[in-house]
C-alpha cells in the first residue's frame, strides 16, 4: 500500500519537520570541513524545494556519524547547511541544537518558504534510545512530520520513529517514495529477464537478500569475496581468499534453491589472484595473475573476477530488462583489482533498455568513481536500509507513516501516559 506523501498534506504556512539523512562523509583539511560526497544532500532537494514552493516552514533534522551522545564539533551539521544553501541558492538557517531554546527560537523565526537545519541529533544520547521525552521535544518543532531519510529508516530512533507518534500529520518525502518504489515495486514485479548481480565481502550480510531474490530473479551473478564461500560450498579450493566457513551451508542452500527453480546462478569461471594484499597501503604483491578455472591455488587469494567471467556476465546483463546490483566484484579500492567492478558498472550502464537499480555503499561508490552514475535508472541512498528492506524486514521509519487510505491519527501523544506534546505557538 502506498504511503502518504507530502503532496497529500496541506503545508502552507506550517512548520514541517523533515527527517533527512545527511550522514555524509566530511573530512577536515587544515581545520576546514570538506564534504567529499554530497549525493545524499542533493537527493533531498526535490522534497525541500517542493515544500518551499508550497510555502512551508521547513525544519530539517539529521544525524551525522556516530558521536555516541556527545557533542563533537567535527560531526557538526553546519557545513551541511552551507552546502545545502549553495545547492538551493538560498539561505539555510542553522540552529546550534536540535531541541530546546536554540532550536525553538530558530524555528519560530522562520517565515513561509524558509529553511532551517538543526544540529546533529546524535549529540543527544536520547535520540538513539528513542526516548519518548526527547521525541516530544522534537515534536514541538513541527506541525507536520515528514520522513525522507531512507538511509536511516531501518533505525527506530526518536527522529525516525518516536517523534512520528507525537505529530498527527505524517508523510514521506519524494526520496523515500522513490526508494520504496524502485527497491519495492520494481523488484517485486520485475520486467523479465531480471538479473541480480551480487558481490562484496560477506555472505552473512546478504544471505537473506539472496534468499529473497532467488524467488524473483531469472539469473543471479555472483562475484566479490562472496563467490569463494560459494566455491567452498561446492568443495572447490579457495586458497587464502576471504571466505566465511560458517556460511557454507547457507551458500549450499542457495545453490540448491537456484537449481531447483531453474535460476541461472553464475559463479566466477576465472579470477584475478594475488599472493598478498595490503589493504592499508592499497597495494598487492608483485605476484599476481589471472587464473582460469574455478579454483584458487594454495597460498593465493582471489581479489577480482577475471575476463572470462566478465564475458559471461556481459551476455546476461545485456539481455536483462531489470537489473539489481549490490556489492563490488573485487577489491575495487586497489588498482589492478578493480577491473571486474568497473566492467560491471559499464555493462549495467550500457543496457539502456533495462530498469537498473544499484544499492550498497561500496557499489555506489564504485559507480560514482566510474563516472557512469547518471546512466543508472536508480541509485539507492541506503546501505543497511536497502538490505533490510530487500530482506523484507519492515522499516520502522516507514511503518510509522500512514498509508494513503488511512485517516490521519489524532494526536497520539495527547493520550500518552507521558503527557501531551506542547506545541510551539505559530509565529
Ligand atoms: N575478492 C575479494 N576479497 C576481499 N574483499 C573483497 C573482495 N571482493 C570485494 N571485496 C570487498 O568488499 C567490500 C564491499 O563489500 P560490501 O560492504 O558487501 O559492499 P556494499 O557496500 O556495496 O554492499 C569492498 O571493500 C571490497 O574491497
Ligand atoms: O549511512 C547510513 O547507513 P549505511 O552506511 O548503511 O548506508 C545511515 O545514515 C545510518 O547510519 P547508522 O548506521 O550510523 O545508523
Amino acid at each position: 500500500m502506498a504511503k502518504k506523501t507530502i503532496l497529500d498534506v496541506d503545508v502552507r504556512g506550517k512548520r514541517v519537520l523533515v527527517r533527512v539523512d545527511y550522514n555524509v562523509p566530511v573530512e577536515y583539511v587544515d581545520g576546514d570541513p570538506r564534504i567529499t560526497d554530497d549525493t545524499r544532500i542533493r537527493a533531498s532537494l526535490p522534497t525541500i524545494q517542493n515544500l518551499v514552493k508550497r510555502g512551508a516552514r521547513v525544519v530539517l533534522m539529521s544525524h551525522l556519524g556516530r558521536p555516541k551522545g556527545n557533542a563533537n564539533p567535527k560531526l557538526s551539521l553546519r557545513p551541511v547547511a552551507d552546502r545545502l544553501s549553495y545547492l538551493m541558492q538560498k539561505p539555510v538557517a542553522f540552529a546550534n541544537d536540535c531541541i530546546g531554546p536554540a532550536a525553538e527560537s530558530a524555528v519560530m523565526s522562520l517565515g513561509d518558504g524558509e529553511v532551517l537545519l538543526l544540529e546533529n541529533l546524535r549529540f543527544h544520547p536520547e535520540e538513539e534510545k528513542n526516548d519518548p521525552s526527547f521525541s516530544r521535544q522534537l515534536a514541538r518543532l513541527g506541525e507536520v512530520y515528514v520522513n525522507d531519510a531512507f538511509g536511516t529508516a531501518h533505525r527506530a530512533h526518536a527522529s525516525t520513529e518516536g517523534v512520528a507518534h507525537c505529530i498527527g500529520e505524517r508523510a514521506i518525502g519524494f526520496l523515500m517514495e522513490k526508494e520504496l518504489h524502485f527497491l519495492g515495486e520494481e523488484l517485486d514485479n520485475p520486467v523479465r529477464p531480471f538479473v541480480v548481480i551480487l558481490g562484496g565481502a560477506k555472505v552473512s550480510d546478504k544471505i537473506r537478500v539472496i534468499d529473497r531474490l532467488l524467488s524473483k530473479a531469472d539469473a543471479l551473478l555472483i562475484g566479490g569475496a562472496m563467490a569463494y564461500t560459494f566455491y567452498l560450498a561446492q568443495n572447490k579450493p579457495v586458497g587464502k581468499s576471504l571466505v566465511e566457513p560458517d556460511r557454507v551451508e547457507l551458500a549450499r542452500d542457495a545453490l540448491q534453491k537456484a537449481a531447483s527453480r531453474g535460476i541461472d546462478l553464475l559463479l566466477p569461471v576465472d579470477s584475478y589472484i594475488v599472493q598478498e594484499i595490503d589493504f592499508e597501503n592499497r597495494q598487492t604483491s608483485p605476484g599476481r595473475y589471472t587464473k582460469p578455472g574455478e579454483e584458487i591455488p594454495e597460498g593465493w587469494r582471489g581479489v577480482d573476477i577475471g575476463p572470462a567471467t566478465i564475458a559471461s556476465m556481459r551476455k546476461k546483463i545485456a539481455g536483462a530488462r531489470t537489473i539489481f546490483w549490490n556489492g563490488p566484484m573485487g577489491v575495487f579500492e586497489i588498482r589492478g583489482c578493480d577491473k571486474g567492478t568497473f566492467a560491471v558498472a559499464e555493462m549495467v550502464a550500457e543496457n539502456r533498455d533495462a530498469v537498473s537499480i544499484v544499492g550498497g555503499g561500496d557499489s555506489v561508490k564504485a559507480l560514482h568513481r566510474s563516472g557512469l552514475a547518471d546512466r543508472i535508472t536508480f541509485i539507492s541512498t541506503g546501505g543497511g536500509a536497502s538490505l533490510e528492506f530487500l530482506e523484507g524486514t519492515p522499516l520502522p521509519g516507514v511503518s510509522v507513516i500512514p498509508d494513503k487510505s488511512e485517516k490521519e491519527e489524532s494526536h497520539k501523544a495527547a493520550s500518552s501516559s507521558d503527557g501531551p506534546t506542547e506545541a510551539l505557538l505559530p509565529a
